[in-house]
């Protein structure tokens, strides 16, 4: 397929909810019309070029600018801060929102108690030969008062949508704060900081109740075309509107380039991209971490769990077990563990990888080295990928895991890292991870019977938030030591309960039988009264047999020959094959 843009079905909203949005921008629109009628045109140009206008712009303009240029600085780094707050969060942001639920000239009285001569902090600036109140950087503090709010909201609802993983998983792979910021978060939030910042200046250009509260309005330092309109209005109405459509001209500009990048920005051709062969022995080389492998130990509470090093193990146990929970304490992302491992990267099962980048310039942010990049790319066939926002679930899996691999962990711990991709992709990945074993400690946390035949050297297994049986991946799954993981392994499992020695199935039994399929088998009549069971056949599965015994399918390891299915037969169960549990 040629590359295409690809257009999103937009949600369909009922009409009278668009009749509402059209009146609500219509009552936005009205005033302004109403007013550019009122406007006298010709006599536009004789305001434009008096100097009274002159000075009421260059205040105005002047003001907006610098505290524009403020309040984008300390706003944007007040969002930022306020990421890292827990539920103080909530409180802060009532403070920062304060300044637009206050009144104007409330909020002028507030800024002259603090910064006026005779207020709080007023004396010491005086004698710094700093005069605020009633001065021109009066009227920048007061600008910055009631723009700081529009900043703040517009770049912290945009770090709320910065997916928390993207800076969890460059924080693992070894990013310093400071790259994070710069390479990712920055990058990503741009846009609401250049509409905070539009937002702040048309704001500022149309402050008047805090500035003429606490600067006043001296023709010429804090007199801004806000004051100087309503000045105007007792002298020439005129003259009055034809100041306002200069402000409202210059509001429009602002907001228009303000929205330019969005109006302009090239969308994306996008194609399907194919993946190349890779070449796992050069992606084990180029990964390989520079320290030799030990095991790994972690402890949570009075609870230790260790890993071997150099080997694969893959962490089961039923949804909820605390498998995450568990690698994400081992990992250092929630506190209060303690583990001996320093380099340890752990890929969720979300890939995490920053919206704005390439597939290359995401990698280099790790490798540091666009050379090394293109080397990792090519060896792991991921040479024709091109930007993070345009990779399937699958490709962005095999990125996010050449990534965490491109920083050479020591400890790497991937939670189903192969969910997402398809069946050949998973065993290319599959089989670099197996020959890679060696290289490091690696912990998977998996649901795959393929990952636990083919990967696994070690299985842990958890249930209620503990690992409550660890050993050989062999011996775990011919030998399961739970019911879970007997299912998992394949195992079939009967619940019952026993009658002397023997093992009875029974939906209500207290008892949980595993067994392989081939200790279960049709039987002549004489076997089957030693062992007392029928299986009604279910299905033929070619080589095995799904049976239904006591309401619980089992798989019998034979054909099922000419038996339809419903038809009873008598089956067999080897006794020295079960393993038995009780319930859990
Ligand atoms: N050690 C623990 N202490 C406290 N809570 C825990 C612990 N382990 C797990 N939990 C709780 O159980 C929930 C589920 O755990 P977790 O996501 O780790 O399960 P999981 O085994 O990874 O499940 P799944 O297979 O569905 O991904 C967590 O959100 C957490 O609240």
């Amino acid at each position: 397929m040629s590359p295409t843009f690809l257009r999103e079905q937009r949600p369909r909203t009922t009409r009278p909810v668009i009749a509402a949005g059209v009146l609500a921008a219509v009552y936005i629109l009205a005033p302004v019309l109403a007013l550019g009628v009122r406007v006298p045109w010709p006599k536009l140009a004789d305001t434009l070029s008096a100097p009274a206008t002159h000075d009421l712009l260059r205040v105005s303009l002047s003001a907006a600018a610098l505290s524009t240029l403020l309040s984008t600085l300390l706003g944007t780094c007040l969002a930022l801060w306020l990421q890292q707050l827990r539920r103080v969060s909530h409180l802060v942001r009532l403070v920062v929102y304060l300044p637009l639920a206050m009144p104007p000239v409330v909020g002028g009285l507030a800024l002259t108690a603090l910064l006026g001569r005779r207020g709080l902090l007023g004396p010491a600036l005086e004698q710094a030969g700093l005069h605020v109140s009633f001065a021109f950087p009066g009227v920048v503090a007061a600008h910055l008062f009631v723009t700081l709010p529009f900043v703040v909201v517009a770049v912290d609802s945009a770090l709320r949508q910065l997916d928390p993983e993207v800076v969890a998983s460059a924080r693992g792979i070894g990013l310093s704060a400071g790259t994070i910021l710069r390479r990712i978060i920055l990058p990503t939030i741009l846009p609401a900081v250049f509409t905070g910042g539009a937002l702040a200046f048309a704001r500022s250009l149309g402050e008047f109740g805090t500035t003429i509260t606490f600067a006043g309005s001296l023709p010429g330092s804090t007199r801004t075309m806000p004051s100087g309109i309503y000045l105007e209005r007792e002298v020439s109405a005129d003259n009055a509107y034809a100041l306002s459509a200069v402000l409202i001209g210059i509001a429009i500009l602002t907001l228009t380039a303000a929205g330019m990048p969005l109006l302009l920005r090239r969308r994306r051709e996008q194609a399907v991209r194919a993946l190349q062969p890779m070449d796992p022995n050069a992606l084990r080389a180029a990964t390989a971490p520079l320290t030799p492998p030990h095991d790994l130990s972690v402890t949570v509470g009075d609870t230790t769990t260790t890993f071997r090093g150099g080997r694969v193990t893959a962490v089961v146990g039923p949804n909820g077990a605390g498998k995450t929970t568990l690698m994400r304490f081992t990992s250092g992302r929630l506190q209060g563990a303690h583990t001996n491992a320093e380099r340890v990267v752990m890929l969720s099962q979300n890939p995490g990888l920053p919206p704005t980048a390439t597939v290359a310039q995401a990698l280099t942010m790790v490798t540091k080295d666009a050379r090394r990049t293109q080397e990792l790319l090519s060896a792991a066939g991921l040479q024709e990928l091109g930007h993070v926002s345009e990779l399937s679930g699958g490709q962005a899996a095999q990125v996010a895991l050449l990534r965490a691999l491109a920083a050479r962990p020591e400890v790497l711990i991937v939670d189903e890292p192969f969910a997402a991709m398809d069946v050949e992709s998973a065993a290319r990945w599959r089989h670099l991870l197996r020959i890679s074993a060696a290289d490091r400690t690696t912990v998977i946390v998996t649901h795959s019977r393929v990952d636990l035949t083919t990967l696994a050297d070690d299985i842990a297994v958890m249930e209620a938030g503990e690992v409550i049986s660890q050993g050989p991946a062999e011996r775990l799954l011919e030998q399961p030591t739970t019911r879970f993981m007997a299912e998992l392994a394949g195992v079939n499992v009967l619940r019952g309960s026993f009658r002397g020695d023997t093992f009875a199935p029974d939906r209500n039994g207290e008892h949980w039988a595993a067994f392989p399929q081939t200790a279960l088998r049709f039987d002549p009549i004489g076997a089957q009264r030693a062992t007392g069971l029928t299986a009604t056949i279910v299905a033929d599965l070619g080589s095995t047999t799904l049976v239904d015994i006591d309401g619980q399918r089992v798989t019998v390891g034979q054909p099922a020959r000419t038996n339809a299915p419903g038809e009873a037969v008598p089956v067999a169960l080897d006794a020295s094959a079960l393993t038995v549990y009780t319930r859990t």
